[in-house]
């Protein structure tokens, strides 16, 4: 696991984006897993400017969502496919057939989690998987549990993510009880992963993260077992390694 130190989140942003767009450079028609949450808006902002300014193509890049709420349509504002279409999607020219959602409203919940890997299958598995944290260590929406399920799969939410992730919808009541996310195995069959955390409400997890120990309680020190993660962090999430 190799850790990169950043001032702040400007930085952190603009690092993180450069790290993403070398890799496209690199190989055009890149599959990446995307994150929702604060963290990623700005390396959202920064690959936009990239595009417009250095015309980094996306049009052969294909996109999936880490995860999406249960019970969210794909126009709610709240939902990750509106998230990821609004901050990054329609921002750059990624093609609507090479972007893939997880979708929360699928009658057969199951089923549409196979789908989705056999999607990341048909493309030749994902090169790239954006991350951020959870304050309790949870990667997409794999939350600390005694057992975690390697595949996509269906979730309940975590008390102190539904908590954490209140401040987007109007009360707590609003937040849905389950998602759908890619499981720790489909994460870690990426060639790369890059996992970005600001602010000092992270400190505590990142703390967690280096101590080096692996546990299914604290879902993001799985990532030790894999040979190719960066982690990158601003002082503010640091502070405690
Ligand atoms: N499912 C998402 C994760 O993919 C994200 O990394 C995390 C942290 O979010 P934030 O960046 O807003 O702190 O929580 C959300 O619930």
């Amino acid at each position: 696991m190799r850790v990169e130190i950043v001032k702040d989140y400007g930085k952190l942003s603009r690092k993180a984006a450069r790290f993403v767009s070398g890799l496209i450079e690199m190989n055009p028609q890149a599959a990446l897993g995307l994150p929702t949450g604060s963290t990623p808006l700005g390396l959202y902002e920064e690959l936009v400017d990239i595009h417009e300014e250095y015309d980094l193509d996306f049009s052969y890049v294909k996109t999936f969502n880490l995860d999406e709420y249960i019970g969210l349509s794909r126009d709610h504002t709240r939902s990750y496919y509106n998230y990821l279409q609004e901050n990054f999607i329609q921002k750059v020219n990624l093609k609507s057939r090479n972007t893939y959602f997880i979708d929360g409203k699928a009658p057969d919940k199951k089923e549409e989690c196979n789908k989705y890997e056999e999607k990341i299958l048909q493309v030749g598995g994902l090169d790239l998987v954006i991350l951020g944290i959870g304050r309790n260590g949870h990667i997409g929406f794999n939350e600390p549990a005694e057992e975690l399920i390697a595949k996509t799969h269906q979730v309940e939410l975590a008390k102190e993510t539904i908590e954490a992730n209140s401040r987007f919808f109007e009360s707590k009541e609003e937040v849905p009880q389950g998602a759908l996310t890619m499981g720790v195995g489909t994460i870690l069959n990426a060639d790369q992963i890059l996992l970005i955390a600001n602010g000092n409400s992270k400190a505590a997890a990142i703390e967690r993260l280096f101590s080096g120990k692996i546990s299914t309680n604290f879902p993001a020190s799985l990532l030790h077992t894999h040979p190719a993660v960066t982690v990158m962090i601003d002082q503010e999430a640091a502070e405690r390694i």
